[in-house]
């Protein structure tokens, strides 16, 4: 037995909990493979005790000692081991309700809204009585048929209304009668109540047989013949209901009310409420609502398990990470979601289901179209950091084309880009990635052009460094060697130099893919450069050590030499104040030429490039560049400090005058020769006596030659030093010892007065 449902109580109030039941039951997924039933009849004609028996339902029986109404309301249950929902109706006539019919009219609307098949319930012996063969409640569900299926249904409408089974089982058939008369009977009462049931304006001529099918089955006396009874009741459930192939099986898909399972609680409850509150009810229009109201749940659920789907691809994706294989996750995940609807919604209106699986699929993609944008923008992203990568290891390697290595990466990651692009765009949309593929091919453009000025750049530093290079060896040449032509020399090397390297730059510039205007701007950066290293040079060559010591260097060749290049050495008849003054002069002169850059050939000034806009678009400009004075740079030498290096200069050179004086007057204050002829005169007793004497001979020879080697070797100044220091040291161990010898004398004399003693002391210090 199965468990029941008041699913209207006796207050007409719809139950709460069908839509629990009917999962209890098992059919909330079984999409349209179930059907309904239900039994009307009077009251306490045995309608339960036959569900039951039919059925295996559990509906309450009738007490026989009581004999009061069991069925209030209307009862569920589900039969055993057949999809069908049985529902036992409240009896009519029901001695309960009295007069009160409103409950037997709602009832049947709400049953034939729902069942394909009524169970119309009567003794053998009410067959051909109007009211106790419920044939006024036959005559209500006719009329409510056409208002609930057909009112609203025009002529275009192709789909059918449903047909409904009307079952009518003849109870107690005691035999005499057979059943193919009270069939006629039964059928002909049943046309006439066709007849008299107002139809609509259109449908004037239909049949009862194009909205309803009859069949008619006779059950024994239970209790009289319940043997008969038991398998009558075994016969009706198989052929009636179980046996699909059987030719009275009566759960035909005609009969269904095309109300998937799922929807079946609110389906029901919202037909209650409109028979309840006494609304117009029209199946169809109930149906599409059903329909909408359902699909749109179905859909929300949907979309719940479809943004679960996708919320781990969302987060990252969402931060800028690359997903890989994301057009597969989505595509996945809107099969999945789609097949999901469609799995339960197809069943519903299929207007209203296209209709609404139209609405899911924009859902999903305005959930997924975010995540494409992201996903589009971050290929964007990597497909810039590869290409870049790509391009600094490649022109890291020794030998490499620049635009071969630029058009072969900038390919490669274009493809990949759009491969990739391509992977998440699904279809059916109108996402685009078109814009963002024109933005990366110029994004792509403006890296190869940042890289080929980077190696302009490296070249332009490169040739500079042999530009300074050289620059250095010819300035410190030229600027060794003042003389008027001395700008012209150092300019014309550093033009021939810088000629040299622009046709080098152009060679190698124009093989990086370089346009004629980059060529063009970029090299005057190259030549500014170069100015500014030869600057450099010259300042360093013209610093004040370097520039003293050069001066020096001239005045000392033009006052110390001759004009054959011979050291001069002074005589007192020298005129060595003209000699120095000429040379200071000469030299002073000179100095005058490191004032500033200043060649006396005007086709050798060196014509310094511009700085304008353009150039710092294609190539980075250094500070140094940018804010560079070449007016300014060719001045060498302020005035100040040419004052000051003149100065300093004098004083160097009056030095060197002073010590070229001084020579000559210790040239003139020599011994005379009659000082050395009056000393061989008078000593010549001595010198006989120092030459005849071999010792003292050989004595004075040794003398003369430790004297020579002495001079030679310039050793006076040690050898004095050393006999100074000895004479230092004996003096000071003499004085010592003395010391000593007066405290030891003092020492050993006898005691005496401190007079004596005294007078010792005084005598010692005398
Ligand atoms: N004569 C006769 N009595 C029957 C038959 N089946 C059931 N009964 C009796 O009829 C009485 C009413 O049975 P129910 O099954 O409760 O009848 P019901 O139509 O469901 O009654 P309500 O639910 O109150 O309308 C019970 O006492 C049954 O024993 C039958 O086939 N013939």
């Amino acid at each position: 037995m199965t468990s029941r449902l008041h699913v209207i109580n006796e207050e007409k109030i719809f139950s709460n909990n069908l839509s629990s039941q009917l999962n209890q039951w098992q059919l909330s997924n079984s999409g349209f493979n179930y059907n309904v039933l239900s039994v009307f009849g009077s009251q306490s004609t045995g309608k339960s005790t036959l569900l039951n028996k039919l059925f295996g339902t559990s509906f309450d029986v009738m007490d026989e000692s009581q004999r009061r109404q069991t069925t209030k309301g209307i009862w569920m249950c589900k039969a055993l081991d057949i999809p069908l929902l049985v529902m036992d109706v409240e009896g009519t006539d029901g001695r309960e309700r009295g007069e009160d019919q409103d409950f037997e009219r709602k009832s049947a609307l709400f049953s034939l809204a729902a069942s394909s098949v009524l169970l119309i319930n009567m003794w053998e012996h009410q067959v051909g009585l109007y009211q106790g063969a419920n044939m006024g409640l036959l005559k209500t569900v006719m009329e409510v048929n056409f208002s609930m299926f057909i009112a609203n249904s025009n002529s275009d409408n192709t789909e059918k209304p449903p047909k409904t089974l009307l079952l009518f089982i003849i109870r107690d058939h005691l035999a005499i009668t057979p059943l193919d008369n009270l069939r006629t009977t039964l059928t002909n009462d049943i046309e006439n109540i066709w007849n008299s049931v107002s139809k609509p304006e259109n449908l004037t001529e239909a049949n009862l047989s194009d909205y309803f099918d009859l069949d008619f089955v006779t059950l024994p006396h239970k209790v009289l013949q319940p043997e008969e009874f038991d398998q009558q009741t075994l016969r009706i459930r198989n052929n009636y209901f179980s046996d699909k192939d059987s030719k009275e099986f009566a759960l035909k898909p005609e009969y269904h009310r095309k109300i998937p399972a799922d929807g079946l609680s609110h389906y029901l409850e919202t037909i209650w409420d409109k028979v309840q509150n006494n609304k117009d009810l029209d199946v169809p229009t109930q149906q599409e609502l059903l329909a909408q109201y359902r699909c749109d749940e179905i859909a929300s659920e949907t979309l719940k398990i479809f943004h679960n789907r996708i919320i781990s691809v969302k987060k990252p994706v969402e931060i800028g990470k690359f997903v890989p294989e994301l057009g597969k996750v989505m595509r996945d995940a809107e099969k999945e979601a789609l097949e999901m609807f469609d799995d339960i919604a197809f069943r519903y209106a299929k207007p209203v289901y296209d209709k609404k699986r139209e609405e899911l699929v924009d859902s999903i993609r305005t959930t997924l179209s975010p995540l494409y944008i992201s996903q589009v923008r971050n290929l964007h992203k990597k497909a810039i950091d590869n290409f870049k990568k790509e391009l600094h290891t490649r022109l890291k390697s020794d030998s490499y084309d620049f635009s071969n290595v630029v058009k072969e990466s900038s390919q490669h990651h274009i493809e990949t880009f759009v491969e990739q692009a391509n992977e998440i765009t699904l279809q059916g949309t109108d996402w685009s990635y078109i814009e963002t593929l024109e933005q990366l091919k110029l994004d792509i453009d403006t890296v190869s052009a940042e890289c080929r000025s980077e190696e302009l750049l490296k070249l332009i530093k490169q040739l500079d460094r042999t530009i300074q290079k050289e620059a250095g060896e010819f300035v410190e040449v030229c600027l060794n060697h003042p003389d008027t032509d001395m700008w012209d020399k150092v300019l014309g090397r550093f033009n021939a130099l810088l000629d040299r390297s622009k046709t080098s730059y152009n060679m190698k510039a124009s093989k990086l893919n370089s346009t004629q205007k980059e060529i063009d701007a970029t090299t005057g950066s190259l030549l500014r450069r170069a100015w500014i290293s030869l600057r450099n040079k010259i300042e360093e060559q013209c610093s004040e050590a370097i520039l003293l010591f050069r001066l020096r260097s001239i005045f000392e060749d033009k006052f110390r030499y001759d004009n054959k290049g011979i050291p001069r050495v002074w005589r007192p008849s020298d005129d060595i104040e003209l000699i120095y003054t000429d040379a200071k002069e000469h030299t002073l002169q000179l100095l005058k030429l490191y004032r500033s850059i200043q060649p006396q050939d005007e086709e050798k000034v060196f014509s310094y490039p511009q700085l304008d806009d353009t150039v710092q678009d294609i190539i980075r400009v250094s500070d140094e560049e940018e804010s560079y004075n070449y007016e300014e740079s060719l001045q060498v030498l302020g005035e100040a400090k040419e004052a000051q290096l003149a100065a300093r200069f004098k004083k160097d050179a009056d030095a060197i005058y002073v010590e070229a004086k001084r020579s000559v007057v210790s040239s003139i204050s020599k011994i005379p020769l009659w000082f050395y002829v009056a000393l061989l005169v008078l000593g010549w007793n001595e010198l006989w006596a120092i030459l005849s004497n071999p010792i003292y001979l050989t004595l004075s020879l040794l003398g003369l030659v430790t004297a020579y080697f002495v001079y030679t070797l310039n050793l006076g100044g040690p050898i004095s030093t050393i006999l100074v220091t000895v004479g230092k040291e004996v003096n000071r161990i003499i004085v010592e010892k003395m010391v000593n010898l007066q405290a030891e004398t003092r020492d050993t004399a006898p005691t005496g007065t401190g007079k004596n003693s005294d007078t010792l002391n005084a005598d010692t210090n005398s």
